[in-house]
């Protein structure tokens, strides 16, 4: 039973009906030259005319009609291969068609289906053999003259760069696939920031260069305030366009230095490198204040006013690990939003609490 899924087999069936033409076409140059070589009667000639003129456009119809009842590329293909292998005993077994072709079709096979496809195709050449033997019966000529080595020169140009284009564009199409996945898994669908996985890797890293050089860095934490009641009262879509513009006003807000990421459903957070305390808290000022003033639109024609609480803790030595520094930016925000909201609080571990908001 076949199992591939019916768009596959129809983009596979898409994929092939190029080189499919081509090697049919020549292939059917070669064969037909290698019968008037040795003056074969006319009705050797039919099937090959059939499978060069019909056989790719009807193999890509068929791919396309019916790849939903489990029709898919690989029957076509082990038809190239009985087809393949019927001309051969017809071609009294010479040597050079016998190479071309044979080639052409493991070429196609393993291209498409790997090795162990190869091996069923190669039954399927062997099933058309015999059925070739017991229509023409056993005739060896094996070596080509003069026109028969120019008849398979088209084939042996031409398909190599079929197939080279075709998989030049597959792994062209795999690499920008692949680069959308990688961008997939580190961003974070909603506002383009930095999802928490990778943003929080990228906060290890930043503890860890601290470590080695020393240098002044921060922390800022930003929970949307009354977030719930924006939700509750406009919808999940308007809370959503929200936090798009939230994740705007922070990346506008920043150097290209600093690292943003949606650390949670309204929670962001901010890497500030090389940057001490009073700039910190004056990047969060700037943010608190730009997200104040702006006026978000809501589609009934209003606007919205968001505010924003903001925690901010520097990396020194008394900071041991990541975790500990996270916690120390939470630990700030918390009590922004417990002094009032809308405010900036820096964890200041000196006095083993934290400073009044600065709003
Ligand atoms: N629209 C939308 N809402 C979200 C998303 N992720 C989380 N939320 C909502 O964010 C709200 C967070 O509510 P709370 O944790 O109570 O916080 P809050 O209402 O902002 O209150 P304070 O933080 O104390 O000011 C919840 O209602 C969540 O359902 C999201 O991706 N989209």
């Amino acid at each position: 039973m076949p199992s591939s899924h019916p768009a596959k087999a129809q983009s596979i069936g898409k994929r092939f009906y190029v080189p499919r033409t081509i090697a049919s076409l020549f292939g059917l140059i070669t064969v037909a030259t290698t019968f008037y070589q040795f003056g074969a009667p006319a009705w050797y000639y039919l099937g090959p005319i059939l499978q060069g003129l019909f056989w790719p456009h009807l193999a890509y119809q068929l791919a396309r009609r019916f790849a939903h009842k489990g029709y898919t590329e690989k029957h076509s293909l082990l038809m190239d291969s009985f087809l393949g292998g019927l001309w051969v005993p017809m071609m009294m077994f010479n040597i050079l068609p016998l190479v071309v072709l044979s080639t052409t079709l493991w070429l196609n096979n393993i291209s498409a289906f790997g090795p162990k496809f190869c091996l069923k195709g190669l039954l399927a050449q062997a099933a058309g053999v015999l059925l070739g033997l017991l229509l023409v019966g056993l005739e060896f000529n094996l070596m080509p003259n003069l026109a028969i080595l120019l008849s398979c020169i088209p084939i042996l140009l031409i398909y190599p760069i079929a197939i080279a284009t075709i998989s030049y564009k597959l792994s062209k199409t795999l690499s920008k696939q692949k680069r959308v996945l990688v961008h997939l898994s580190k961003h974070d669908a909603l506002t383009g920031l930095y999802n928490r996985g990778h943003w929080e890797q990228q906060l290890v890293q930043e503890f860890k260069n601290n470590q080695t050089f020393d240098e002044p860095c921060c922390l800022i934490f930003l929970d949307i305030d009354h977030f719930k009641r924006i939700n509750d009262t406009y919808g999940h879509s308007i809370g959503d366009n929200v936090l798009r513009k939230i994740g705007k006003i922070i990346r506008d807000n920043i150097r290209p230095l600093d690292v943003p990421g949606r650390y949670g459903g309204e929670e962001f957070g901010i890497i500030l490198p090389e940057t001490s305390k009073e700039p910190a808290i004056a990047i969060a000022e700037r943010l608190r204040v730009t997200i104040e003033e702006s006026l978000i639109y809501i589609n009934t024609g209003q606007y919205l006013e968001v505010t924003a609480s903001l925690g901010v803790a520097m990396l020194d030595n008394t900071v041991e690990s990541y975790d500990q520094w996270l916690c120390n930016a939470d630990k700030a925000l918390y009590q922004a939003k417990n002094s009032g909201r809308n405010r900036t609080v820096l964890y200041e571990c000196e006095n083993n609490r934290q400073t009044p908001g600065f709003a």
